[in-house]
């Protein structure tokens, strides 16, 4: 079933690549980990992003998913989902704030994007100026509106839940999604090194174990995502609520199948560790050929090493 993928010492297949092409981003979300990143000012070219995505695909990958920072404040990103959908994926997908997303849409999905995730913590505006310091709410949701019209199936709002902030807002958000076809992920606040309050995170920390037995209660059908962390998804009333549970969780960890790329070109095995990374991105500029390049990414998959066990 899973011929010519690659697996890790800890017999985990590698079937997807998170590439996060940039730090920068339009607004400043308290809880943010910046996808692990150390920052850095280097982005690498449409062309070098073309090149290592092929790399991956030779080696097994099926799944590329496009991250930040924002994603969207790239000049050139319709022309980078074009050329890496050229090597016929199984899937793009892209995780965004959505606020450019309006005005942007259509050209991704003409040019083979396959579906985003689109982070929405509350429909509240002012929580949603407390948590992202900018007045964008309406411009996010209208982001998500024309990803759902355009077709970019399924679009996903990522909602963290963080205590006393929006926890009691996830019936509203999911009748907003049930509305208009989006699935809602739950993600548990993650405790990073690259978060720039650490305190953050722990006093805002909630579990969502209490939430995901209401769920289970409740569903009509639960579905596991066997290669995706094992996480659960919860089919609700016409609706469906998939739960991202990081924290502490060893089952998640051993069904991890995704390597990650920093915006500067180093692969990066673990998205809380930054003490194991592989640099890629100066072989690439030097031309070095498509062998040498699988071998600096099987190197990088055999630093990979479960966060929790
Ligand atoms: N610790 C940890 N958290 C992760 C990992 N993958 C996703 N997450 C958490 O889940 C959040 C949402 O991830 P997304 O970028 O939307 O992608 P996804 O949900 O993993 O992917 P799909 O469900 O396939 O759409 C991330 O920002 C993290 O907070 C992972 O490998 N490790
Ligand atoms: C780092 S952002 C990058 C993409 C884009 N800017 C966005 O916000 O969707 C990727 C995802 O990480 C999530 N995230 C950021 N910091 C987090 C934390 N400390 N714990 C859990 N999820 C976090 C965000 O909610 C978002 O869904
Ligand atoms: S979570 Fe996304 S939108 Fe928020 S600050 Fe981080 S990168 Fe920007
Ligand atoms: S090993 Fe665990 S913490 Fe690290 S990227 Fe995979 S799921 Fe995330």
């Amino acid at each position: 079933m899973l011929d010519g993928v690659v697996l890790d010492k800890y017999e985990r297949p590698i079937l997807s690549l998170r590439i996060t092409l940039t730090n920068r981003c339009n607004v400043n979300c308290l809880y943010c980990h910046h996808d692990g990143m150390v920052k850095s000012k280097d982005e690498m070219t449409a062309d070098e992003l073309y090149t290592i995505c092929k790399i991956a695909k030779k080696i097994g990958v099926r799944k590329i998913r496009l991250s930040g920072g924002e994603p969207l404040l790239k000049n050139d990103i319709v022309e980078i989902v074009e050329r890496i959908a050229s090597l016929d994926f199984k899937d793009i997908s892209m995780t965004t704030n959505g606020i450019l997303l309006e005005k942007y849409a259509q050209e991704l999905k003409d040019a083979g994007l396959d579906r985003v995730n689109v982070s929405l913590d509350t429909l509240n505006r002012e929580t949603f100026e407390f948590i992202t310091k900018k007045d964008y709410l309406e411009d996010a949701k209208r982001g998500i509106l024309k990803a759902v019209e355009v077709g970019l199936y399924p679009v996903k709002i990522n909602m963290v839940i963080m205590k006393d902030i929006n926890q009691d807002e996830i019936d509203d958000m999911f009748e907003f999604c049930k509305e208009n076809n989006i699935v809602l992920q739950l993600i548990e606040l993650i405790e990073s090194e690259n978060c720039d309050d650490d305190k953050f995170s722990v006093d805002y920390h909630y579990k969502l174990d209490d939430i995901e037995k209401e769920l289970a209660d409740i569903a009509d059908d639960v579905r596991e995502r066997e290669f995706m962390q094992g996480r659960k998804k919860y089919y609700i009333n016409g609706g469906e609520i998939e739960v991202v549970k990081p924290v502490d969780n060893a089952k998640f960890c051993a069904n991890c199948s995704r390597l990650r790329i920093t915006p500067d070109g180093k692969i990066k095995p673990c998205l809380l560790r930054n003490d194991n990374l592989v640099e890629l991105i100066s072989h690439v500029r030097n031309g070095e050929s498509e062998e040498k390049l699988e071998e600096i990414f099987i190197k990088g998959i055999n630093k990979r090493e479960p966060f929790n066990s």
